[in-house]
């Protein structure tokens, strides 16, 4: 901690890095198209790294990364947060264990939310992947991916996710015709999450046009 910032900036330049090399690669897969996406990192009890909203985040740099408060406000920065903030700020506000939150725009993702909109949720059981989110020992289990409708107005997203988080074990949701949150205790288990979401999605897409 400096004397002017009530964070420490090593940690911002800890978790910055781990955004830009971790996002690359999802980029790299074609899952934030457009400036699409958006991605954070707790940095401690109050302060959490984000992405700068608008910025191509297959090209992310230090100067793309930005300090928040739990209660969505800039730190210390005039630069404006992701337009989605709202919806990584909720998390950490109300879960102290989860360390990160990731949201892409892949292909699969938004077919799937376009198709599962009408039901709600996706429902996936007997994949041996279903082991990857944590806490399930077993693909003997099942997972309810919620499918939430799209808006503008992120008081109005915010609000349909929080009468999901009482939920065991919810580690992600869709958004109709836009995206997938996935989150962990920490980048690894972020990502694994999100990926684990994305194969499935896949799989339960494959299997529709297979089975027509
Ligand atoms: C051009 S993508 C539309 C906004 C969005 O859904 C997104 O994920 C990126 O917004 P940000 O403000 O975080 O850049
Ligand atoms: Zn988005």
């Amino acid at each position: 901690m400096t004397a002017s910032l009530p964070y420490d900036p090593q940690r911002l330049a800890h978790c910055a890095g781990e955004i830009i090399v971790n996002v690359r690669e999802l980029s790299a897969l074609g899952w934030t198209p457009a400036t699409s996406s958006n991605f954070s990192r707790r940095m401690d009890e109050r302060h959490i790294a984000i992405t700068v909203s608008g910025r191509d985040k297959g090209k992310l740099t230090e100067a793309d990364i930005m300090v928040v408060d739990v209660d969505a406000q800039p730190v210390a920065t005039s630069q404006k947060s992701s337009a989605e903030t709202l919806l990584h700020t909720q998390l950490y506000k109300r879960f102290p264990e989860i360390g990160c939150v990731l949201h892409t725009h892949s292909r699969t993702q938004t077919v799937a939310s376009r198709l599962y909109a009408g039901i709600g949720h996706v429902h996936l059981e007997g994949y041996e992947l279903l082991k990857a989110f944590s806490g399930n020992t077993t693909h003997e289990i099942s997972v309810e991916l919620p499918v939430l409708p799209n808006s503008q107005d992120m008081h109005t997203l915010a609000a349909q996710v929080d009468c999901l988080l009482d939920r065991q074990q919810l580690w992600g949701y869709l958004i109709d015709g836009h995206g997938l949150y996935a989150w962990g205790r920490d980048m690894p288990e972020a990502r694994r999450h999100l990926e684990a979401f994305e194969f499935l999605l896949g799989c339960e897409l494959d299997l529709r046009r297979l089975q027509r």
